[in-house]
């Protein structure tokens, strides 16, 4: 069985349900399982599984999966250790607006928004910029909490460069907010995760969601 190996996996989160460890390979898609969950789905919706229209749904949905929720048995965190050595560099990175979509784990409908990362090397050690943004996309590829989306960035931030401090900003639009339930399009959820010298530092923290644009 796969074993999700990220540090900061909750698993008291993710242990509801009877039977669940034995029937679970984390982060494994089993497309004929999902193809046939999505044909009792149809069923359950009151349609026709085989009308010609919707023949091929169970092939698609199981497709589609695999590139929303795929690659969730490794550590997004791991993008981070691409570093670089600059001595004595401790200022400022902003990487803004990296747009994501994830999907929330109370309805299974997406959330879909822009992360931004802010983090004060710790004597030069840097990052590649485009390995945070994979980092952001890695921990999205999974049923998610805005807040616990944006926490697990900075803590991989923490983690894989122990930086000086870690801002992390994430705004989205969660459809189930949207398209039923209270049905407030437009509504916008905002989320920031505080490490380091930006917890401690007030004047530090204003540049840097100044910075964010938060
Ligand atoms: N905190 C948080 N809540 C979320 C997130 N995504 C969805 N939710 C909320 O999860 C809650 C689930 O509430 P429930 O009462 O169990 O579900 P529900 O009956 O479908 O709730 P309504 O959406 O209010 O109709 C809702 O308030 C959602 O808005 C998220 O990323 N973070
Ligand atoms: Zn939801």
């Amino acid at each position: 069985m796969d074993v999700r190996d990220d540090e900061d996996y909750d698993e008291a989160s993710q242990t509801e349900g009877p039977g669940r460890v034995s029937e679970l390979s984390y982060g494994a898609i089993d497309k004929p399982r999902i193809e046939a969950a999505v044909r009792e789905f149809l069923l359950g919706i009151g349609e026709d599984p085989d009308r010609p229209g919707l023949a091929g749904t169970p092939d698609r949905v199981a497709r589609a999966c695999e590139e929303i929720f795929g690659g969730t048995q490794e550590d997004p965190g791991r993008y981070l250790r691409k570093q670089f050595h600059e001595p004595g560099n401790e200022e400022m990175v902003v990487v803004r607006d990296i747009p994501f979509s994830s999907m929330c784990e109370h309805h299974l409908l997406p959330f879909i928004g822009k992360a931004s990362v802010c983090y004060i090397p710790r004597d030069g050690r840097i990052t590649g910029l485009s390995k945070i943004a994979r980092c952001v996309t890695g921990y999205a590829h999974r049923p998610q909490l805005q807040e616990r989306l944006t926490s697990q960035i900075a803590d991989a931030m923490v983690r894989e460069l122990d930086p000086l401090g870690v801002l992390v900003g994430i705004q989205a639009e969660h459809t189930c907010m949207t398209i039923r339930g209270v049905r407030a399009p437009g509504a916008q959820t905002v989320t920031s995760a505080v490490r380091g010298v930006f917890k401690r530092d007030i004047k530090t923290r204003g540049e840097a969601l100044r910075l964010l644009g938060l």
